[in-house]
């Protein structure tokens, strides 16, 4: 597997307050299942949103597919971003757009042909358990079935990391099962998956993850595999 995330020493101020983030420093290897763990304030959701870009680390390094993502050029952000589908805990969908238009976004902003979008928005509603609700407004739909048009939306146009903070801190247990069980399947096809979860049973259901354990801000790492990935996955 290859490296695709590099942290060095990175560190997360907001303000003038103490650090919220202090010295993470570790890998992502392509194609990995990660869980970010810790209570919450750990700083999950910080960590991930350094992760997609969306804030920038007040030192340190960072690294994404190769590239030093804190200097990046304004200009290059978009491209980089489209690399990263998010999936946030309360959906964010555009409430007067339909299911499939939500779905559609991220092509329709890419600028593929419409017959194209038609197709692949059909397909990934299908795959995520909604063809029929295609019309839909997500006012109308319940918070499992937000979530996985998200997800759709999220994975549309095929991103090389699913980041998802919280994923299914809105949906029932049941629920819980199904939106893991497609982050699985992904990341079974060669996705990157980090999912942030308060949900200890999550947590079993996906034996092959690494654990990214965050307490006060530091990341523990025991036994340095986080750094150092096992032999042979370097
Ligand atoms: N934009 C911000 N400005 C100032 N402080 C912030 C900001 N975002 C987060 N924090 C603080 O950083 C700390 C970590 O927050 P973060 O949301 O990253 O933790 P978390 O582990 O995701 O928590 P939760 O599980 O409750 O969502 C908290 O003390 C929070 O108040």
């Amino acid at each position: 597997m290859a490296t695709i995330v590099q942290f060095e020493n990175v560190g997360l101020r907001y303000g003038t307050g103490t650090e919220t983030l202090i010295d993470l420093s570790f890998s992502l290897q392509g194609g990995a299942f990660y869980f970010v763990t810790g209570a919450s304030g750990a700083g999950k959701t910080s960590l991930l949103r350094l992760l997609y870009l969306a804030q920038r680390p007040s030192r340190g390094i960072i690294r994404l597919f190769g590239e030093d993502a804190v200097v990046l050029p304004r200009a290059r952000l978009p491209g980089f971003r489209r690399r990263i589908g998010v999936v946030f805990q309360d959906f964010r969908l555009v409430p007067h757009l339909s299911a499939a238009d939500n779905v559609a976004l991220p092509l329709r902003v890419a600028g593929m042909n419409e017959r194209e979008v038609k197709q692949s928005v059909r397909e990934m509603l299908a795959w995520v358990g909604l063809a029929d609700w295609a019309e839909a407004r997500p006012e109308t739909l319940s918070g499992g079935e937000q979530q996985r048009v998200a997800i759709a939306r999220a994975v549309i146009a095929r991103p090389e990391v699913l980041v998802a903070d919280e994923p299914t801190g809105n949906v029932d247990p049941e629920m819980a099962d199904r939106l893991i069980h497609l982050f699985d399947s992904l990341n079974r096809l060669g996705t990157t998956v980090v999912v942030a979860t308060h949900d200890l049973h999550l947590l079993s259901r996906i034996p092959t993850a690494r654990m990214m354990r965050l307490e006060e801000g530091r990341l523990l790492d025991p036994t340095g595999s986080l750094r150092h990935p096992p032999e042979g996955e370097a």
